[in-house]
């Protein structure tokens, strides 16, 4: 797990004190940031459930006990009723008391006191321990499994449906555990109890009971697998509703811009057909398991009320015993009917589960090898060594035993027209995806062999789309250093020509300068602002190896030329892979490698190149420069 965490810390919360010495001492038995560390999480539904249930056993042991007793007391209270009538109708108002005190105050104290104990002892459990622990502790373990998955995984799903099944993994686990050990459970107690009494009463009624039983079983036995596909489909269907809406909002200035508004209607609308067929066929089972029980319950009770009065008219019986008998089905028939409705939730509960672990548990594609070493500050010496690499496709292949060395201190532009193969290289170089075949060596290091985040400390990025995160620009900056001071963010967005611009910034909450939120993604910025954030943020940074994919071209051209000066003194020392379509920012680097097809078809210096005039570069040369540079000019 990353090497930044330590367990046990748990941040103080934003929302208020929660300290309280009562609430504290019931609700410390589950710690929420607690983690085993374990790589990979369970893959099955049953396994991540028990996997988590094992790491709160004691909370789900007092829980099981506490529903036991739940179903108990209450088959008790029933039982009691026909008790209750049999004493009185076998005393009179003086005897009452002086003959059945003792067990009149046990009657009271179950009522008060034990029922109390264990219906509070129980939401106590519940509230206190399982939702909001409980739910935070996988959670947080989930996020810590999925934030390793590498950048391949997350452009392969929707940023919302991650998220959503993080979420769902804690409730849905919680949920299901909850759900069985106190509804199943207490019922399971409640209908082996009222078997027995009822046995007790006349064997026949236990026939009748069991042979219920067994049509209740039938039921769930035969529904559940259909109830357990139909809420797999279910969840799916609306995991992809909800990624569909995501996706539209977050992507909402291209659809302003190019759907007067019906384009997305009909998508939307395609995904809630399929959500409500899913719907309906999860609603119609449930209707058919509730008509079954509800028939199955009505047999059950005619039989019993039946051979109660016949057992009643042959003596063998008490009015009390019939009223007991009579309180026992009906509170039987009321829970059966509950119980559809937590098996339901359970099977709901079970498919979300099952759902969000193939996103959770998914094994990365990319991971740290056992004992891989922490890279040490690199000297910036690269070499692609027979790279193979087609995005895993089986034809078309990009790179075919790419070759290329870059020394330590060397600044390198990376040429080449659109989808010529330049992020890639830059994205492999940063092993946001693994090679195919051959290796690429970073101080004579197979990059495979270090570890992912040593590996990328030794890089400062900056993107042709920076995306800053909806906080502050100081946190924005200083995402490049952790624990940097104030006067370092300030000095590097100085230096980024940042600062200027950033101390008018004021957000909607009328937060000003580095105090300021960007929005989602920066998009409150303009792009030259975002980029020179960005700059700043890798300025701060000082990694030894900086990686420019057209750092510069959202920047107007004052502004760029100021930052190039400060580029520069950034760049002194440091090896420097930059990408640009514009020519004229990395012609004086120290060597030029012009790509096409993910093949290097030249390389040399900007003067070198110029002078193949059928070469490519000099054909991109002359293309550009023919708009506002000219050729000799350019050429010195
Ligand atoms: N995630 C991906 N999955 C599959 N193929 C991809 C992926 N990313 C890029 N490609 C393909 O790989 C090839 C090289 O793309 P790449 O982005 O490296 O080119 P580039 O030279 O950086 O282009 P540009 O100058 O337009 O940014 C292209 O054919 C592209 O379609």
């Amino acid at each position: 797990m990353s090497r930044r965490f330590k367990p046990g810390q748990e941040p103080e919360s934003r929302f208020r004190n929660m300290d309280h010495p009562v609430w504290n001492r019931v609700e410390r038995f589950v710690d929420p940031f607690h983690d085993t560390g374990r790589e990979l999480l369970p893959q099955t539904a049953w396994g991540f459930i028990l996997y988590f249930a094992n790491q709160a056993r004691w909370p789900f042991i007092v829980l099981l006990v506490v529903g036991g007793l739940v179903g108990g007391v209450d088959a008790a209270l029933y039982w009691s009723v026909g008790w209750l009538i049999d004493i009185l109708d076998n005393s009179s108002p003086e005897t009452l008391w002086r003959d059945h005190w003792h067990q009149l105050v046990g009657l009271a104290f179950l009522l008060l006191v034990v029922r109390a104990v264990v219906m509070i002892g129980a939401a106590i459990i519940e509230q206190q321990v399982i939702v909001p622990r409980f739910y935070t502790m996988i959670r947080w373990q989930a996020f810590r499994r999925v934030i390793q998955q590498p950048y391949a995984f997350y452009q392969n799903d929707f940023a919302g449906r991650i998220a959503t099944k993080i979420m769902q993994a804690g409730e849905s686990t919680g949920d299901f555990i909850v759900t069985s050990l106190q509804a199943l459970w207490s019922f399971l107690t409640f209908v082996i109890l009222a078997g027995t009494i009822l046995t007790t009463l006349d064997w026949r009624m236990g026939v009748v009971v069991a042979t219920w039983g067994c049509g209740y079983v039938a039921i769930i036995r035969f529904l559940l697998p259909r109830l357990r596909r139909a809420g797999r489909e279910n969840a799916n269907e609306r995991a992809v509703l909800n990624g569909r809406m995501v996706d539209i909002f977050t992507n909402i200035l291209s659809v302003k811009l190019f759907d007067s508004g019906q384009r997305e209607h009909g998508g939307i609308r395609q995904a809630l057909t399929n959500y409500l067929s899913a719907v309906t066929h999860l609603t119609r089972m449930i209707t058919t398991v509730r008509a079954s029980v509800a028939l199955l319950n009505g047999i059950l009770m005619t039989a019993v009320g039946t051979l109660a009065v016949l057992s009643w008219m042959d003596g063998a019986i008490s009015t009390g015993s019939i009223a007991a008998t009579m309180g026992l089905i009906f509170r039987l028939n009321q829970m059966s009917g509950w119980m559809m409705f937590n098996i339901n939730g359970l099977i709901r509960a079970y498919s979300t589960v099952q759902d969000a672990t193939e996103t959770i548990s998914v094994v990365p594609a990319i991971r740290d090898k056992p004992g891989a070493i922490e890279m040490p500050r690199s000297s910036g010496h690269i070499r692609f060594d027979k790279v193979v690499f087609h995005y895993g496709k089986e034809h078309g292949g990009l790179f075919d035993g790419l070759d290329v060395e870059i020394r330590p201190g060397e600044k390198v532009g990376l040429v080449g027209p659109s989808g010529a193969g330049k992020s890639t290289f830059v994205n492999l170089l940063l092993r946001l995806f693994d090679v195919e075949g051959g290796r690429i060596l970073l101080d004579g290091h197979d990059i495979r062999d270090v570890t992912q985040a040593s590996l990328r400390d030794q890089f400062g990025v900056v993107s042709q789309e920076p995306s800053l995160m909806h906080r502050s620009l100081r946190d924005n900056i200083a995402y490049g250093r952790p624990g940097a001071t104030e006067e370092q963010v300030i000095e590097a967005a100085r230096q980024a020509h940042a600062h200027d611009f950033i101390v008018g910034v004021e957000d909607q909450k009328r937060r000003r300068g580095y105090d300021a939120h960007v929005g989602e993604r920066g998009i409150k910025l303009s792009g030259g602002q975002r980029q020179r954030v960005a700059i700043a943020r890798v300025m701060l940074k000082d990694a030894p190896i900086l990686i420019l994919d057209e750092a510069t071209s959202a920047l107007d051209s004052d502004i760029e030329a100021a930052i190039q000066e400060n580029l520069q003194t950034l760049m002194a020392g440091k090896t420097v892979v930059a990408i640009a379509h514009r020519l004229s920012t990395i012609a004086a680097m120290d060597r030029l490698i012009v790509m096409e097809n993910g093949r290097i078809v030249e390389t040399g210096t900007h003067a070198e190149l110029i002078k193949k005039q059928d070469g490519l570069y000099a054909r991109l040369w002359a293309r550009q420069s023919g708009g506002f540079i000219a050729l000799g000019e350019a050429a010195e």
